[in-house]
């Protein structure tokens, strides 16, 4: 699906040229697709297709740039971040509560979302609300809401825009409760770092503020040393030059969240988001990430 929307727009700015979606052999769609990319952290799927990268078969894949891990195989690089949709947090309910905001939702209200980073912000400000584990690609998702299984989600507003599904989206969630989760909404290139012919015609697709904000947010997650399934999120910002990003770290029941901030010029992104996460690593962020590493992963 943004496969073909990236093949699309390269098609058209090089009509000369032609670009074919491959489908890789194991798992589905080929230069991933938003409900495989789910794998994890290192994903299997990411990993097929960076050897077929490293091997010379593809040049490039296409991923949500939220599931692409934050290091990179040792000669691929994220080689361009397309203009990003809006990276915030939606919430979709089942009919009965279609009066409700958020903060009127009754107590016991069951949300699914299978998001650490969701449910840990949402039980910090909410903890009245009931949080259930949900899984599936997005229409089975939907599906199961409006069975009655739940009676809300949280899903990523870019995520249903996508797939033309923005009507869904009930109530976009300010940035005041929940940060999104690092590079949401923007799509990430991945090529190899020896290549500057395939690294010139992407960048023809490069969203410059995108590309800023998104280095300065993985900068934060990769010094964190925080993986997809960590709560961690961030919101950023660029007025005037100056690119704001705002960090969180929560425990997974909510009752400890810190969060901080960081402005600076917007030609080095990355030292930001260094920053900041010293400033929370200051604060005792890491102690709140090995606690959920030992009880989340307790082999890695
Ligand atoms: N976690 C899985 C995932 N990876 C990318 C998206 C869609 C949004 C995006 O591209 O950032 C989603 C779904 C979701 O979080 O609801």
């Amino acid at each position: 699906m943004q496969t073909h929307w990236v093949q699309g727009e390269l098609q058209r700015l090089y009509p000369d040229r032609q670009f074919d979606v491959q489908t890789m052999s194991t798992q589905g769609d080929i230069i991933l697709d938003v409900a495989l990319a789910k794998i994890g952290d290192k994903g299997l799927f990411t990993k097929e297709l960076e050897v077929a990268m490293l091997a010379g078969e593809v040049d490039f894949a296409v991923h949500s740039l939220k599931d692409l891990p934050t290091r990179l195989p040792e000669g691929l690089i994220l080689g361009c971040v397309t203009e990003r949709e809006d990276p915030a947090d939606a919430l979709v309910v089942h009919d009965r509560f279609k009066d409700h905001q958020l903060e009127t939702l009754p107590e016991g209200t069951v949300i699914g979302t299978s998001s650490l980073r969701r449910l840990a912000q949402l039980r910090h400000h909410y903890p009245h609300l009931q949080f259930k584990d949900v899984r599936g690609n997005l229409n089975t998702r939907l599906a199961k809401l409006d069975a009655g299984e739940y009676d809300a989600l949280i899903l990523a507003a870019a995520g249903l825009q996508r797939l033309s599904m923005a009507d869904r989206i009930h109530q976009l969630i300010p940035a005041a409760v929940s940060l999104h989760a690092v590079g949401q909404g923007a799509l990430g290139i991945e090529c190899r770092a020896e290549d500057p012919e395939i690294l010139e015609l992407l960048k023809a697709l490069e969203h410059e503020p995108t590309s800023q904000r998104c280095l300065a947010e993985r900068a934060f997650l990769r010094e964190l040393e925080g993986g997809c399934q960590v709560p961690i999120g961030v919101n950023t910002a660029i007025a005037d030059g100056t690119l704001t990003l705002t960090g969180m770290v929560a425990s997974l029941d909510g009752q400890r969240l810190l969060r901080d901030q960081v402005s600076g010029p917007t030609s080095d992104p990355e030292a930001l988001g260094l920053a900041l996460a010293a400033q929370l690593k200051a604060q005792g962020a890491k102690e709140i990430l090995d606690e959920i590493f030992a009880t989340v992963r307790p082999e890695a």
